[in-house]
């Protein structure tokens, strides 16, 4: 998609913006709040080409990494299937990216115009994403497809052929860091000292890469969740301790941060999808001295991705959370992994921190250090497979003393929830690291790509990992205007602010022109670009289609 807007160029490789960026700054000085309204002018370019990108999975053979791989083909393929209720056509329900809308603005009736979030700008098509991976079972994918029971049988039954000639690669298996009932699939495993399983996987993403003539990697962690590394001076405070425990066989660099590690040396894009602690200080230190990039941690998948809209409803419209419970039991392969106490406490402090920031928001309600009760449970039981089932209770403080308790039970399958959170934060992991800024008044200053810590991608993550110093957003209202205003403002568009001035006053006496764009020399203003042509965006059978019109025409 492509959007003559003022003040952008499209050219064959970038898609360049001047762009007006309004921020607010707070100074609070003896009791006061001394607050400046900046305007900063950017130059903000997008590179147009998509790369050919491989998708390496760790844990490949497990629930979320056979669920996506069996996903993507069906979806590449236009597969349906028959079940008791009718026939089922795939899709990527539950994907940012691929199922939901970007409201545009609105039209001369003032009806909201939306377009499909994928068509902003160029982003990776799920049907050319090539994927390889590890597991630490020796599962084929039409095996773990099988194994996982999240798909119907049909459905199955279509994938299987294609899926069993896809094999993960050998792994990093340190039982000391997943449960031990997982010790009985561990048979792909990669032998040898940390370093040198560090340097096999760093083999394997060359490998890969040759072989399948790949311009971009994003290797992502849906393995089991680990327990906690320690995190302590001489061990992984910064890169060079890191590295040195590592080439002298550290026991607690665990398996997820030597993938880290790996990949981060090999320029991919390393996210994490479980809630351990990969990210020691040290790794972030490597990525930002490679200038690799990293987000995680943990898939903000069913019950956190509602807890992160109900508090923070809750708390934006004055009411106080006092106790939240939440309770979950599952029968999968996770559920079971996360039967073993540190195992379950990596999830716990992954699922208990994602009200802190809401909590901290209203000094009205809380006092400083107040928070609410918070408990999470999970219990493992076999039965109910990915199924699962979750329960809250959210007891709030409302009126002069009253209560409000809101009860809510959720059943799903876990991995289809998190299947297509992987494909978003693979797609705009990768669109991130295409986007770079610079000072609009300093055109000698090279561009500057975002950092190694990619925030954005916090929509999709219960414990969002930020650039040193900054801020922790949980708010899943608040993460998606980060993304959506973004993408907007690489194509020249203002925030979504909802403000909507022209249909609350009357605007008949005050001009209201469409997007025109500055011109060099002349003065003059034209609409559309300067060589007479402008693009517009149709939709033709449900897709967005991007046209290139003589100015003035339509
Ligand atoms: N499904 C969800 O809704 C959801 C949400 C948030 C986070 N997660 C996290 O995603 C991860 C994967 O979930 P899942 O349901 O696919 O689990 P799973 O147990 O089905 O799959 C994990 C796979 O990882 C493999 N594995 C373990 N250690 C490995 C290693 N060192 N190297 C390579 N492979 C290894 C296992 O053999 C298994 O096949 C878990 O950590 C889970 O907590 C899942
Ligand atoms: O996203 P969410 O529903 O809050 O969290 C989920 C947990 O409740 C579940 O027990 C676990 O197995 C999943 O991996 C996931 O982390």
């Amino acid at each position: 998609m492509e959007i003559s807007s003022t003040n952008v160029n499209y050219s064959e490789s970038f898609i360049d913006t001047i762009y007006d960026y309004q921020t607010t700054f707070v100074e609070k000085s003896e009791g006061k709040l001394l607050v400046h309204p900046i305007t900063k002018t950017l130059d903000i370019r997008t590179e147009r080409k998509v790369p050919r990108l491989g998708l390496m999975l760790v844990g490949w053979g497990g629930n979320n990494g056979s669920t996506l791989t069996a996903a993507l083909e069906a979806n590449r393929n236009n597969l349906s299937w028959r079940t008791k209720e009718g026939i089922q056509t795939s899709n990527w329900f539950g994907s940012i990216t691929q199922a939901a809308t970007v409201l545009v603005g609105s039209d001369h009736n003032f009806k909201d115009v939306y377009l499909p979030m994928k068509d902003f700008l160029p982003m990776v098509n799920p049907n050319d994403i090539i994927v390889d991976g590890w597991d630490i079972s020796s599962y084929n994918l039409g095996d773990a497809m099988k194994r996982a029971r999240v798909f119907d049988v049909a459905l199955q039954d279509q994938l299987y052929n294609k899926l069993s000639k896809l094999k993960p690669r050998p792994s990093i298996y340190d039982p000391d860091f997943i449960a031990a009932n997982q010790s009985d699939r561990a048979d792909n495993l990669i032998n040898g000292t940390r370093y040198e399983q560090f340097m096999k996987i760093r083999d394997d993403i060359r490998e890969f890469k040759k072989v399948n003539k790949i311009d971009k990697v994003v290797v992502l962690w849906t393995a089991n969740t680990e327990r906690f590394s320690d995190v302590r001076e001489g061990l992984n405070m910064n890169m060079d301790q890191l590295e040195a425990s590592l080439k002298r066989n550290d026991i607690e660099i665990s398996p997820s941060t030597i993938f880290a590690m790996a990949s981060i040396v090999e320029g991919c894009i390393y996210i994490n999808g479980s809630p351990q602690n990969t990210f020691v200080p040290g790794v972030v230190e490597m990525a930002e001295h490679h200038g690799a990039f990293i987000a995680g941690d943990d898939f903000k998948s069913g019950q956190t991705k509602l807890k992160s809209v109900l508090v923070d409803f809750l708390v934006g419209a004055g009411i106080k959370p006092v106790s939240i419970v939440s309770y979950n039991h599952l029968g999968n392969n996770d559920g079971k992994n996360l039967s073993a106490p540190s195992q379950f406490r990596s999830k716990e402090i992954s699922k208990s921190n994602v009200v802190d920031d809401m909590v901290e928001s209203n000094d009205i309600l809380y006092k400083p250090q107040e928070h609410p009760d918070h408990c999470v449970v999970i219990k493992y039981v076999p039965y109910v497979g990915d199924s699962k089932r979750a329960m809250d209770e959210y007891t709030s403080e409302i009126m002069m003393g009253g209560h409000n308790t809101l009860v809510i039970h959720n059943t799903c399958e876990d991995s289809l929830l998190a299947t297509p959170l992987i494909l978003d934060l693979v797609i705009l992991g990768e669109l991130c690291s295409r986007i770079t800024i610079r000072d609009h008044n300093k055109p000698d200053t090279k561009y500057e790509s975002c950092k190694s810590v990619l925030s954005l991608l916090s929509y999709m993550c219960k414990a969002p990992l930020v650039p040193r110093g900054t801020q922790v957003v949980n708010s899943l209202f608040r993460q998606r205007a980060a993304i959506e205003n973004i993408l907007r403002a690489c194509v020249g568009l203002a925030p979504n602010s909802h403000m909507a001035l022209e249909q609350r006053f009357d605007f008949s006496s005050i001009s209201v022109e469409p997007a025109t764009k500055k011109t060099k020399g002349n003065g003059l203003k034209m609409n559309g670009n300067a060589n007479g042509y402008h693009h517009e965006i149709n939709r033709i059978n449900g897709h967005s289609k991007e046209m290139l019109v003589e100015n003035g025409k339509h």
